[in-house]
């Protein structure tokens, strides 16, 4: 079985992603994929230079990831540009990923998607796990975490769609607002539900 986690930005998709992990289970993190695609060298990040300016490079000729994120999550037209050429290249290094695990005979693949419904993903995966937070919550902790003005957070939050929307298209729906052990009781339930735990 493929699971597909998500959620949006901070509400914990890779708390929960650690916890698959002790389990023993094999994830694929999107976003670790997309540091991967833009090493340099890569014709990702060539396509990303050409495209933003060599600006975007740090001195030693790395992405800039707080340079390109700065611009992308403030500008609608400047992110899908960036989704445009990097998407793809993540896309088909996770399904190379997730058909190497299927083939050393693992039962069960995570896919930590974040953005798993805003680029309709759905198909890549047989059931579907959100992670979700209250609004307050999320906000805090995103601001928390990347040290973000209030501004800035929201801004990243507004990139996403709304955790509500996601919440809808959900086989299970894990609330993060709690405890962290809150959170794994959660998770262990709908494992043993889904038969991935006994
Ligand atoms: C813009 C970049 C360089 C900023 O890097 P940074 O290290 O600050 O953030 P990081 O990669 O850890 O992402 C943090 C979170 O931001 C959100 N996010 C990232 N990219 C996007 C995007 N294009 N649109 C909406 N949300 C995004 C996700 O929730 C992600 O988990 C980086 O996020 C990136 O390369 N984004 C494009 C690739 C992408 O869409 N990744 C999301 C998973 S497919
Ligand atoms: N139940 C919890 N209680 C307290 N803090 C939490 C809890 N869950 C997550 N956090 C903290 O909130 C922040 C966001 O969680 P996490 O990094 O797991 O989110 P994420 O969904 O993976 O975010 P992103 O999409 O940005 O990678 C982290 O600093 C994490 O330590």
């Amino acid at each position: 079985m493929i699971i597909g986690l998500t959620g949006s930005i901070a509400s914990g998709k890779s708390t929960v992603s650690n916890m698959l992990k002790e389990y023993g289970l094999p994830i694929v993190d999107a976003d670790v994929v997309a540091r991967l695609v833009v090493e340099p060298g890569s014709e990702t990040l060539k396509r990303i230079v050409e495209a933003f300016g060599e600006e975007v490079l740090t001195e030693t000729g790395e992405l800039n990831r707080q340079k390109l994120g700065s611009i992308i999550f403030n500008d609608e037209e400047k992110r899908q540009t960036l989704n445009g050429i990097i998407h793809p290249a993540i896309r088909k290094e996770m399904l190379r990923q997730r058909d190497e695990y299927i083939a050393n005979g693992e039962k069960t693949v995570i896919m930590d998607i974040p953005l798993l419904f805003e680029s309709k993903l759905q198909h890549f995966v047989d059931k579907i796990l959100v992670v979700t937070v209250s609004e307050d919550v999320q906000l805090e902790r995103l601001m928390k975490r990347n040290q973000l003005t209030a501004e800035d957070a929201k801004a990243r939050i507004r990139s996403q769609l709304p955790l509500a929307v996601k919440e809808q298209g959900a086989d299970a729906v894990i609330n993060n607002n709690g405890t962290i052990e809150e959170t794994r009781k959660q998770l262990e339930h709908i494992l043993k539900e889904w038969g991935v735990l006994s």
